[in-house]
């Protein structure tokens, strides 16, 4: 897992460091500067003539650092500092003294199409209220800027711990941040301003019981899953699976898809009468058909007996027998449950039986079937997205997974694990049913449901770009994302 942090968090280190550690605050800063300037050199920037803006706070400074380091460097470089002297934080002033001992250029005004590469030292993660006044019209001239841009451990405007833009904010082409990666830079728009993002070792040190929950998955996560040699298909885990209509069978077909792809051993589906002859196509699936004539809590005791985990939504539709299905799931069961799709639709003024559930619940919805679910609009979920995730998931007692271009993932404990791969041709028909069967498939082999939400959103993604690569992404279908989780895993 990659910790990341928000803006409080980030400042919270660095006192902690210097204060603590007493590791010299300017010595930080000298690691900063020093890791911008390699990075510059390392991705090729047309270094010819470079101008450096600085705020009046320790972003502003680490760009007079990368400044005199630059002009030591050999490369031509100004400084133009837009902060005022009664604003300099202390350590600003040593650099900018410093930085006159050697002989640096500072300008006042500038012409940016003079430049090659501009350094984007305005703001980093003090950046508090919307920007105003020199500051903006200097931001927004930038936008029609020929060269590249490079942004000191955040795009100036972007807030570190949502990724909004605050009045206005720099579109680089390059980021480099300091120990941890901002949220603000993993979210929405503030990801896009980020350009290619480098994070950059300067020696902030996080104290053990730091108590940041948040992080993004990698890699290392999916190496738990193993396969035992001595394995069956029980002890591979069995599910049960509540889904599809008599109009919508795909959902049920692709989600029962992704769960025996990701492994599990075995897989009951429940879903209606008439759908029968359509799962001669998918004879890896048991059945338990229902119709009106059947008694649905013998059907659902019996399969919770039978079932190591269990999910229900995918295409049910709404009817009285798809929300009475739903209801004793949630009334009966004690092992894991994740609801999507129809179910979180069906969900909405069922909370209290949602809250009082044994089990522990994972909740899929898309933005809109959570604004439908919490009276929560998409918009007021965008300004601030961590912090309502994990606030509704503390609220319903749930793991949610609030799917978008971002996926979000939190535990009613306050863990929130922020997705960084996938791309928007995961954005069609099936590919959230793919993601509830991945996730049911890792949770039946053992996965804790945190554990499995998340790296179930991660194998989704990353099973998304390889879709991608293969079948670009406007013409990949949900059905290739199954295949490409498959190969994802046999790398493993
Ligand atoms: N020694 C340290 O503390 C280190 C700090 N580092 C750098 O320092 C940055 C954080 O420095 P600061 O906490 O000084 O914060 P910033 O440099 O991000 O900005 C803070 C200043 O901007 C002002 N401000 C905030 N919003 C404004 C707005 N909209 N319009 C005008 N002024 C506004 C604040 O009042 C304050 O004076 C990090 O992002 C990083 O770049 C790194 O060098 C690592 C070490
Ligand atoms: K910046």
């Amino acid at each position: 897992m990659e910790q990341i942090v928000t803006g409080e968090q980030m400042k919270a280190l660095d006192v902690y460091t210097i204060e603590q550690m007493q590791m010299p605050s300017l010595v930080l800063m000298e690691r900063a500067g020093l890791q911008v300037f390699w990075s510059m050199q390392k991705e090729g920037l047309p270094l010819s003539k470079v101008l450096v803006l600085c705020g009046s706070g320790n972003n502003g400074a680490d760009g007079v650092v990368i400044a005199r380091l630059l002009t030591l460097g050999g490369y031509q470089t100004d400084v133009c500092i837009l902060g005022k002297p009664e604003h300099f934080t202390k350590e600003m002033e040593k650099q900018i003294e410093i930085g006159r001992n050697y002989g640096i250029s500072f300008v006042k005004t500038f012409c940016v199409h003079e430049y090659t590469t501009i350094v984007d030292a305005l703001f980093g993660v003090g950046l508090s209220r919307e920007i105003k006044g020199t500051y903006r019209e200097t931001i927004e001239s930038l936008e029609h800027f020929q060269g590249k841009i490079v942004a000191v451990d955040i795009p100036s405007g972007i807030h570190a711990g949502t990724g909004a833009v605050l009045g206005c904010a720099v579109r680089a082409d390059l980021t480099v941040t300091f120990g941890y990666k901002k949220a603000g830079l993993c979210l929405y728009p503030g990801a896009a301003y980020a350009g290619k993002l480098i994070s950059a070792d300067v020696g902030i040190l996080m104290p053990p019981s730091f108590g940041s929950g948040l992080f993004a998955c990698t890699r290392e996560e999916l190496k738990t899953l193993v396969r035992k040699p001595d394995g069956n298909k029980g002890s591979f885990g069995k599910v049960f699976l509540v889904a599809g209509s008599r109009e919508i069978f795909g959902a049920a077909y692709l989600s029962g898809q992704a769960v025996l792809r990701s492994g599990a051993g075995m897989l009951k589906i429940a879903t209606p009468k008439e759908n029968r002859e359509m799962f001669a196509c998918f004879p890896e699936a048991m059945l338990a058909v229902y119709d009106e004539e059947t008694a649905l809590e013998e059907l659902v005791r019996e399969n919770l007996d039978w079932a190591d985990v269990i999910g229900i939504g995918p295409g049910i539709g709404i009817s009285h027998l798809s929300e009475r299905l739903l209801e004793l799931l949630l009334k009966l069961v004690k092992k894991p449950l994740v609801i999507d799709a129809d179910g979180l639709r069906l969900l909405k003024g069922k909370e209290a039986l949602l809250r009082a559930c044994k089990g522990p619940v994972i909740l899929t919805p898309h933005l809109g079937e959570f604004a439908a679910l919490t009276g929560i609009s998409i918009a007021r979920w965008k300004e601030n997205p961590i912090e309502i995730t994990e606030k509704t998931a503390e609220e319903l007692g749930v793991i949610l997974v609030c799917k978008d271009a971002r996926t979000l993932i939190s535990s009613k404990e306050g863990k929130t694990c922020i997705n960084l791969c996938g791309n928007d041709g995961m954005a069609t028909a099936g590919s959230g049913d793919v993601l509830t069967g991945l996730i049911l498939g890792l949770l039946a082999q053992g996965l804790l449901p945190f554990q499995a939400a998340c790296t179930g959103v991660y194998l989704h993604a990353r099973a998304g770009d390889l879709a991608a690569s293969k079948k670009g992404r406007a013409a990949m279908l949900a059905g290739d994302l199954i295949d490409a989780a498959g190969e994802i895993l046999k790398e493993l």
